[in-house]
Parts: structure tokens; C-alpha cells; sequence
């Protein structure tokens, strides 16, 4: 049975505590995972703090971008291996992990390398009341030791994405990868040791949140700061127990993104795109699309052909030839999807297609799939439209007015992302200027240039992350103000 160890000081270390790994498309036992507490998470701070202080602390930037680099490449030497692993945890689509999940593993460490290396900070110089003058230049240092907390829908995209910019600013960083998806970060340690990353800067710690590594981490007065993408609630939990020393937070939550169409857009182009952000990853992704808004004249239409869409998604296990549709995480998260789907029905809505569980054969017939699902005619008022649900699921509603898809798309606690599908530049730029949202794409989706700001708005986050706007959570500014 595969033993899913912790990784403290670039050693893997067993605990006497375990708990089971299952595999989402089948619900078959894949491995054991030890479960870290109090003592690991001591230890582990223990090893981070000394890796500040030692060939780490003193370490170039360009040979720590190198060693990034190499971390990237041993990523990539070893796809067929991250890729089985995050496979197995998640029981997504082999082509959806091949293209995105492992190749933005690697990316996420390359382009972080590459901007401290050619970020500047800013200098200014000054006239002081003497008459003489004054110079200001700003040096960046490392946070210290940084906890990072992940989820389990994207495990080695979202750690990675924090890993990267944390390490390549010199910070040590200590991972709690979700209780669901702890083999990527495991894997991850093996990388580390390869290329030559010191000790204590790259440390695992498996577990659950509360009463477990998760939360002992966050209280860890050793921890300088705690970076999280998770639900908005956890994040409450996590930003009260970072207050006990004032420590910062970044933060990327939950959503409940609006789809906006209006009725000049390229009809199969927003099909497509609609199609993808309301289902892609089993609808598992905080960008996705649950709340989707049609310009009146084509919203029949649009309704058939997304219901069209939905029906033609294969349903199957991650080597399933041509799935398009994988399973959900865990027969716990199944549960609540289906609840939504139950509440929906109560509530009323008409049910264009799904709403239950595809019959499945053989081993999958254990696997937590529920059908991809499509409601029309619920108030906004609704249970299913206004909270986050994260299944494969929306609710399509018309509107007749830029105005009203607005107001529409505002209302709601969240304000992760959007997407808005028009031909009328006019349209699409005041669509952009007026949702409240930290990500707007246009005739797009969850098409990343990891140079550009990343976060969410309102209930959806704390703060920025992605290209230079990482070094403000990674970093210490400090002025040096000189008088000549
Ligand atoms: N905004 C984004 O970029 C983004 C990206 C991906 C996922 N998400 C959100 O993540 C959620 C799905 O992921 P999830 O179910 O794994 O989230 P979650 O909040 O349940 O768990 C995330 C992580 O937090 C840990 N945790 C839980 N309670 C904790 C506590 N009290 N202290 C410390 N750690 C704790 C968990 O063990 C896990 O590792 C959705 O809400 C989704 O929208 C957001
Ligand atoms: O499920 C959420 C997806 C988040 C994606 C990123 O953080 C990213 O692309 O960097």
C-alpha cells in the first residue's frame, strides 16, 4: 500500500497516525497518508527557520533562480509521474491534467525565477530642507517562513503557484496540500532533494485543517505569514488564527462567477466557452461558471445548445477514451453536490438536463459521479444561485439590459471572476469596468498570463498574487532613506 509520508528537513517521515487515500473515479484504496501533528509541525518550523539562516539565507538570487529552474525541469523530466499521481488523487481527465495541472506545476516555478531576478525596486531622490539631498532606494526581503495551505481541485497548479513566487523571494515555505490530494506535494519533495534545494525550505505536512496540521500551522507563532486558496470559511478561521501576532494573510476564496452572453456574441464560441466554465474540472474550479445570464433573444437557443453540450460530455475515469467529465472529489463533496441538486428541484426549477447520478459500470460504479447539470426559471433569491456549489452544475437566467447583467452579476457576496461573451468593444470594457469581480475574462476563460494580477474581490480574497504583484505578500519592503 502506497505510504503518503510527510517530508520535514528533506527527510520523509512516517507518523504513527494514518488516514485512507481513495481514489475518486473508482473509491478504491490508494495509499495511506500520515497524518502530521503538534511535533511535526514543530519540527518542521524548527527546520525552516534554520534554512533561513543558513545556504539558503545567503543564497544568491540568480542561483536561486537557477535552482528553480532545475526544480521546473525535474518537474517536467518526471510529467508521466506527477501526472499518474495527480491522476490518482483526483480522478480528472488525463488530457485536462496533461495540459494544464502539470504543465503549470513547472511554469509556476519558471516565471517567478525569472521576475526577482529582473524586478527592480524604486529609488527617488529628494531636495531636504538644508539645501542638500536625500536618496531613497527600497530592498526586499524575504517574510520568513511562509505556511501554505491548498485545496484539492487543482493540488500541484495552486501549491506551486504560491510555492514558486514564496521560494524564489528566499522565504522557506512549509505545504498542508488538502486531506483529498496528497501526492503531488509529496512527489514535489523528491524534486527538491534532486536539484539541490537546501533543507527546511520546501516541507510537507499532511493532515486536516482543524485539531490537525492545518490549524497548527496557521497558530504557528514561527509561521510568518499564511498564503491560502480554499473556501471563503476556512479562510475566516485561518485570518483569526493568523491575528495572534498580527501575521498577514493572502487569501484566494470561494466564488460564484456570473457568465454573461449577450446577443451579438459568437453563439458557438460562448457555447464553448460556457460550456468549459460551467463543467470543466467536474465544475471544481473557484473560476467556474454557476450563475450563467443570456440576452433574451437568444436564450432558447443558448439554453438547447449548452443542454446539447452537457449531454455530449463523456463521463468517465481518468483514461476513459474521450472523457470530458470526470468524477468529484469525494463521496462527501458528491453528497453535497447532489444536495444542491435536490434543493434546486424543491426550489422549483426546471430541470434542462442532469440533476442525478449517471448510471456508471464496473468500477466506476463506486466512483462519485453525478451528471452534469443545467436549471432554468429560479428567483435569484434561490439556494443554487446564490451559493457556491462546486459540481458541475448552473442555473441560466435571461436578461435585457447591460444594466440589468450588471446588477445581476453583482449581487452576490463573492467576486472572484466573470465572463462576459460580446463582439461590441463597448459593451465588453464597461462590462469589465463595472463587475465586481478580481478576474474579467472576455470572450474567454481561465486563459492565465501568470505575469498579471490573480485574486478575487469581495468575499473571494485578500490580496494579489502573480507576477510582480507576488513579491507584495513574499516580501519585506524596506526604505533606506540616505542623506548626502
Ligand atoms: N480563489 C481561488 O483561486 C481558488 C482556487 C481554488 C479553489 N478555491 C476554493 O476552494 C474551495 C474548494 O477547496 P477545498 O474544499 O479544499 O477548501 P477548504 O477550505 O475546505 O480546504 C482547503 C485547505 O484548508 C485546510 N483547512 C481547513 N480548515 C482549516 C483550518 N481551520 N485551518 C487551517 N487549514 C484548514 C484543508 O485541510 C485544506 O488543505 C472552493 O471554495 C473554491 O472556490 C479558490
Ligand atoms: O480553481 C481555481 C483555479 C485557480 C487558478 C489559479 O490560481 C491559476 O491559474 O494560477
Amino acid at each position: 500500500m502506497k505510504q503518503f509520508l510527510n517530508f520535514i528537513d528533506g527527510d520523509f517521515v512516517a507518523t504513527g497516525k494514518t488516514f485512507d487515500k481513495r481514489a475518486p473515479a473508482t473509491n478504491q484504496l490508494i495509499g495511506q497518508v500520515h497524518e502530521a501533528g503538534q511535533a511535526e509541525v514543530d519540527a518542521a518550523v524548527a527546520a525552516a527557520r534554520a534554512a533561513l539562516k543558513g545556504e539558503w539565507g545567503r543564497m544568491s538570487v540568480v542561483r536561486r533562480a537557477e535552482l528553480l529552474h532545475a526544480v521546473a525541469d525535474e518537474i517536467n523530466r518526471r510529467f508521466d509521474e506527477f501526472l499518474a499521481a495527480e491522476l490518482a488523487d483526483t480522478g480528472k481527465p488525463h488530457a485536462l491534467a496533461s495540459h494544464i495541472d502539470i504543465p503549470r506545476g513547472a511554469a509556476n516555478f519558471k516565471i517567478f525565477a525569472d521576475i526577482v531576478k529582473n524586478v527592480p525596486t524604486e529609488s527617488f531622490q529628494m531636495s531636504t530642507p538644508d539645501g542638500g539631498t536625500a536618496i531613497s532606494y527600497a530592498l526586499r526581503s524575504p517574510l520568513g517562513v511562509v505556511g501554505v495551505i491548498c485545496p484539492w481541485n487543482l493540488p500541484l497548479l495552486l501549491m506551486t503557484w504560491k510555492v514558486g513566487p514564496a521560494l524564489a523571494c528566499g522565504n522557506t515555505v512549509i505545504v498542508k496540500p488538502s486531506e483529498e490530494t496528497p501526492a503531488t506535494a509529496t512527489l514535489l519533495g523528491e524534486v527538491m532533494n534532486a536539484v539541490g534545494i537546501p533543507k527546511g525550505v520546501y516541507q510537507v505536512l499532511h493532515g486536516f485543517g482543524p485539531g490537525s496540521a492545518g490549524e497548527f500551522i496557521t497558530r504557528h507563532p514561527g509561521v510568518n505569514g499564511i498564503t491560502f486558496t480554499g473556501e471563503t470559511r476556512t479562510g475566516e478561521a485561518i485570518m483569526a488564527a493568523a491575528a495572534k501576532g498580527v501575521r498577514p494573510v493572502s487569501f484566494e476564496l470561494g466564488g460564484k462567477n456570473a457568465g454573461i452572453v449577450f446577443a451579438d456574441a459568437d453563439f458557438d464560441k460562448a457555447v464553448a466557452g460556457i460550456t468549459r466554465s460551467a463543467f470543466e474540472n467536474c465544475g471544481q474550479v473557484c473560476l467556474g461558471t454557476e450563475r450563467v445570464y443570456v440576452q433574451r433573444p437568444i436564450f432558447d437557443r443558448f439554453v438547447a445548445a449548452l443542454k446539447g453540450k452537457a449531454e455530449a460530455l463523456k463521463i468517465g475515469g481518468p483514461d476513459t477514451p474521450g472523457v470530458g467529465l470526470g468524477p468529484l472529489i469525494s463521496a462527501e463533496h458528491k453528497a453535497k453536490v447532489l444536495s444542491y441538486y435536490a434543493k434546486a428541484k424543491a426550489e422549483g426549477a426546471t430541470v434542462v438536463t442532469g440533476g442525478g447520478e449517471p448510471p456508471m459500470l464496473g468500477l466506476l460504479a463506486e466512483g462519485h459521479f453525478v451528471q452534469p447539470t443545467i436549471w432554468t426559471g429560479l428567483p435569484e433569491s434561490s439556494t443554487v444561485i446564490r451559493e457556491e456549489i462546486f459540481g458541475p452544475c448552473c442555473h441560466i437566467a435571461p436578461f435585457d439590459t447591460e444594466e440589468e447583467a450588471i446588477a445581476l452579476a453583482n449581487a452576490t457576496d463573492y467576486g472572484l471572476a466573470t465572463t462576459v461573451w460580446t463582439q461590441d468593444l463597448g459593451t465588453a470594457h464597461r462590462m469589465a469596468a463595472a463587475i465586481e469581480v478580481g478576474l474579467c475574462w472576455i470572450n474567454s476563460w481561465f486563459l492565465r498570463d501568470l505575469r498579471t494580477a490573480f485574486g478575487g474581490a469581495k468575499a473571494s480574497g485578500i490580496g494579489r498574487e502573480g507576477g510582480v504583484h507576488s513579491l507584495e505578500f513574499y516580501t519585506e519592503l524596506r526604505n533606506v532613506m540616505v542623506k548626502l
